[in-house]
């Protein structure tokens, strides 16, 4: 028997995303991630919007690789930064997470806390090699918090703060970020679509 061939592309250069999408999927779809192929040129965020970007992430990847592709564009929308840094996350600061999430913490400092509510956002594009596209998207509200806690998850994790039980988003395990988180939200409306691409011939 031959080996099957992979069935759908993981289209991120995000080891946390990539974790999380894994974990989403389960094994009810084949999946492949960037570092299994040869490599692809990193498409261009140029895009108002989240969805634009995901959007665009998705068709470059599967067309570059000829798999129906699955690309994330994600980030935090803080509001007494109008937005920011919004579709600008990834590129909030140089360096790593810790550089963009601190530069968060001290641009709020002196914001009091009902003035530091954000939410996170998500898109999610699966795209078909022949250029089809479907989108979803999810949202997860909280606060920004005054100093980094927790181990788990990625990004601004540490900083972002549940409105209820006041953790962060960094103290949950994989399964509870997920079960509330942006990502999460976005992946389970886009769950039939991915079935259904398992299902093909
Ligand atoms: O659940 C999350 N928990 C914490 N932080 C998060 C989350 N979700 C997105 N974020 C942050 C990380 C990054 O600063 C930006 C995404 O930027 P974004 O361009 O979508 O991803 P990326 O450049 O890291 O990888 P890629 O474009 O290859 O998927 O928002
Ligand atoms: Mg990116």
């Amino acid at each position: 028997m031959s080996t099957p061939s992979p069935k759908l592309l993981f289209a991120t250069t995000n080891k946390g995303k990539l974790r999380e999408l894994r974990q989403l999927v389960g094994d009810s779809v084949e999946v492949v991630s960037l570092a299994d192929l040869p490599p692809v040129p990193e498409p261009e965020e140029d895009g108002d919007t989240f969805e634009a970007n995901a959007v665009k992430k998705a068709v470059e990847y599967a067309r570059a690789t000829g798999l129906p592709a699955l690309a994330d564009d994600s980030g935090l929308c803080v509001d007494a930064l109008d937005g920011q840094p919004g579709v600008l996350s990834a590129r909030y600061a140089p360096g790593d997470d810790k550089a963009r999430y601190e530069k968060l913490l001290s641009e709020l400092s002196g914001v009091p806390d009902e003035k530091r509510t954000a939410s996170f956002r998500c898109a999610l594009a699966l795209a078909w090699p022949d250029g089809r596209t479907h989108v979803e998207e999810g949202r997860c509200e909280g606060r920004i918090g005054y100093a980094p806690k927790g181990e788990h998850g990625f990004g601004y994790d540490p900083v972002f703060i549940l409105l209820d039980s006041g953790r962060s988003l960094a103290e949950l395990t994989a399964e509870e970020k997920s079960a509330i988180s942006h990502r999460g939200a976005a992946f389970r409306k886009m769950k039939p679509k991915l079935l259904s691409l398992a299902a093909r011939p």
